[in-house]
């Protein structure tokens, strides 16, 4: 290891120990959707107007707007930003480096049918950060017409310093799989962690630190409407996700000089300008277009009581409506442990064919469908199953479930999750086309042998 490699080690330690430092013991505010209100300074927030005549403590006034102005009150979605230099204050954008990066419209590979599934990105080199780390697999849509989604997976070992990140295209849904997150926001610090999720809204900028030495996950950007949690029909009032369990972060600013390289995300391409000044310089906030974090465990799972598997919407955390009742740009979906009791039921997965598309992945442990191990399907790894295409337990699960004695059943070594679209997802070149793409798993499926006993007739 040469000294440069030494120095570099031991600037990510000290930004490693103050980001965990920072970690400690963090302010929420508690709910999902709400009205919130924040100030890293007393006396920050103006009091009965957002944008009076000089706003207090000398900072300027700013709205950040996720819905048009116009959007019915329910949907309707924007915070007011107090800060020490407003966001106009910036040079011009120049491109940047796309990297592994890519967006909607997918149109570099012809739509495939085929089942997929790929093992966890390989370890990136070292000095990756969170921005330089993510890798698109695919998606649908597209940016310019905010519909669809994007399946990005990140893998990386150093912490953004002097960088900040925004995506204009969409809502950033960060899935972490190894290594905690320090994400520092515009309107504060969240931490997450595996088995959590943490939402950018659109157009918050951001930066993420790693509180381990390298950190790895998923990331479902969605460029149509907002996740909102579900409706709960006759459930009732409570249950799946609690609203009060999504936390978002208190105020906290940096008030720094010097060059920090801000990266936006627009129209599917990295732009970039060095701004002179920290743009996470918000003082107070309030407003309902937030940042938060959500304990995955916290999820309220619920299922059949009596008979049968039911239909994974059932596990619904968070769903992005679009104009049609009950169709999701994206859904997404968690299987969190639980007890099976289902009588006379086949209880994993059914096989099945789905109009909407199914990207899985595994945060920890092994999910019921499917073998776990090497070359099954393993943490950090994913699987695609696209529109109409026919998936179920792989032939040592169908085989195990068929003959197991139902007795009630926990299962509680896993968490996977699913981003369920509307739209067939589209693969990058580079999912297609990658190593860590496995060969052969349609063999999962073979040797799933007939049963059928044809009555004799006469
Ligand atoms: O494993 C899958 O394919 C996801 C899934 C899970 C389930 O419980 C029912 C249907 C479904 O698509
Ligand atoms: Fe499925």
């Amino acid at each position: 290891m040469d000294q440069s490699t030494n120095s570099t080690d031991a600037g990510e330690r000290r930004t490693r120990e103050r980001a965990l430092k920072a970690a400690e013991g963090l302010g929420h505010l508690s709910g999902f959707g709400n009205e919130h209100s924040s100030e890293a300074v007393p006396g920050a927030l103006p009091v009965g107007r957002n944008s009076p005549q000089r706003a207090p403590l000398g900072l300027y006034a700013e709205q950040l707007s996720g819905s048009a102005f116009t959007e019915p009150r329910a949907r309707n979605r924007r915070s007011w930003l107090y800060r020490i230099r407003p966001s106009a204050a910036h040079p011009r954008f120049v491109r940047a480096d796309n990297g592994a990066l890519a967006a909607a419209p997918f149109t570099g590979t012809e739509p495939d049918p085929n089942r997929l599934r790929w093992n966890p990105l390989p370890e990136p080199p070292a000095g990756t950060d969170f921005l330089a780390g993510l890798w698109t697999l695919g998606g649908n849509g597209d940016v310019t017409q905010r519909t669809g989604m994007a399946v990005h997976l990140y893998a990386a070992n150093a912490a953004m310093t002097d960088r900040v990140f925004s995506d204009a295209d969409g809502e950033l849904l960060i899935v972490p799989e190894r290594g905690g997150l320090l994400l520092r926001t515009e309107f504060g610090l969240l931490r997450a962690e595996p088995g959590h999720v943490a939402l950018v809204p659109r157009g918050v900028r951001f930066r993420v630190e790693l509180l381990e030495a390298s950190a790895r996950g998923y990331v479902c950007e969605n460029y149509g409407s907002p996740f909102v949690l579900p409706d709960l029909g006759p459930i009732g009032a409570n249950g799946l996700a609690n609203a009060r369990d999504f936390l978002a972060p208190t105020a906290a600013y940096e008030d720094e000089e010097g060059p920090v390289e801000v990266v936006s995300k627009y129209c599917g391409n990295l732009w970039k300008a060095v701004y002179d000044h920290s743009p996470l310089d918000v003082v107070a906030w309030h407003g309902n277009h937030v940042p938060y974090v959500y304990d995955l465990r916290r999820f309220n799972v619920l299922g059949s009581i009596s008979y049968d598997h039911p239909d994974p919407s059932i596990f619904t955390v968070l769903t992005s409506p679009s104009d049609t009742p009950g169709l999701a740009g994206v859904d997404f979906v968690v299987f969190a442990p639980r007890w099976l009791v289902g009588e006379d039921t086949f209880r994993p997965p059914y096989f099945h064919r789905n109009v909407m598309s199914e990207y899985m992945g595994l945060i920890q442990g092994a999910y019921d469908a499917k073998a776990g191990g090497e070359g099954g399907f393993v943490p950090g790894g994913g699987s695609l199953h696209n529109m109409m295409s026919a998936h179920g337990p792989d032939r040592e699960t169908f085989e195990r479930a068929s003959a197991a004695e139902l007795a009630p059943q926990k299962i509680d070594d896993g968490l996977a999750f699913m981003f369920e679209t509307r739209w067939p997802v589209s693969l990058t070149e580079q999912a297609l086309g990658a190593g860590h793409l496995q060969s052969g798993y349609d063999a999962v499926w073979q040797g799933l042998e007939r049963h059928f006993d044809r009555p004799q007739r006469g």
